[in-house]
């Protein structure tokens, strides 16, 4: 098995992530039926479908939480089984859940360095916390994520900020694909608006982004191209400058195919 470090600089010659014909089942249930698809350099991908499309399943696919019975999936133009969340991680593929996954009474440099705390030189255990503000700091500057002080803990952040910091976390250590799964559900018109502009700035800096949603506005407004699921098969894959919303929502639902 070949790993990359998450950091390797791509040639650009393949896909960032391609699947093919990849295969999974629960007992009777086809949840994934020979997905065939690719994910560009850059490229902002929404996954839409119904509920029980198979859209969860493709994304913990893809993050190394479930693995494919059939199939490959090939990271860069290598195929990998990706044994678990660690491991899509070390090959730079990083998820955002919908309950986000941050400590909430701690501050927002601790939960950008959660698990990955920068040690001090020569004092084993010893955390550079200097360093890790600094980073923040200047990764958050990056991103263009504005929040009051580093030290806020963050419980006390919009549900826009917070959802800034999970994104700008999964970012950190130079993850290239970010699977986000309804990342706006919860927040309001100006904080999704804001989330929005952070996905379409990641992409700007050649990150991709495989955006799971059922608001197809939101499809429309940032992403690049669709790829519609249904009952676990991947039914049709669009840009997105081609299709109006309501043409997506016939495709999730088999409406202009009668069935
Ligand atoms: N752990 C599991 N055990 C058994 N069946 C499962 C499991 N996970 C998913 N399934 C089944 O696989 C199919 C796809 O489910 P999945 O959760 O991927 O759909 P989804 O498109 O994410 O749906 P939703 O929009 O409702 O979250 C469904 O029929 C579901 O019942």
């Amino acid at each position: 098995m070949t790993t990359e470090a998450a950091t390797s600089v791509s040639t650009g010659k393949h896909p960032l992530l391609e699947m093919r014909d990849v295969g999974k089942h629960f007992g009777g249930v086809t949840a994934l039926d020979h997905i065939q698809l690719t994910i560009g350099h850059g490229e902002v991908v929404a996954l839409v479908g119904d509920n029980g499309a198979g859209k969860s399943t493709l994304s913990k696919v893809i993050a190394g939480v479930l693995q494919p019975d059939d199939g490959e999936l090939l990271v860069n133009g290598t195929a990998h089984r990706i044994t678990g969340p660690s491991h899509a991680r070390s090959l730079g593929i990083e998820v955002v859940y919908q309950d986000l996954a941050l400590a909430p009474n701690l501050d927002i440099t601790t939960n950008l360095f959660l698990g990955r705390e920068i040690v001090r030189r020569g004092l084993l255990g010893w955390l550079n916390g200097r360093r890790m503000r600094s980073e923040a700091k200047e990764h958050l500057a990056a991103l263009d994520v504005n929040v009051p002080s580093l030290s806020t803990p963050v419980e006390r952040l919009s549900g826009g900020q917070r959802q800034a910091i999970a994104i700008s976390r999964a970012t950190y250590g130079g993850h290239r694909l970010i699977v986000m799964d309804e990342p706006t559900a919860a927040l309001g018109v100006r904080e999704t608006a804001k989330v929005e502009e952070l996905i379409m700035r990641l992409a700007q800096r050649g990150i991709s982004v495989l955006l799971v949603s059922h608001n197809m506005a939101q499809v429309k407004r940032i992403t690049d191209r669709v790829l519609v699921l249904r009952r676990g098969r991947l039914v049709a894959e669009r840009r997105t400058a081609d299709v109006t919303a309501e043409d997506l929502v016939s495709l999730i639902t088999g409406a202009r195919e009668g069935d």
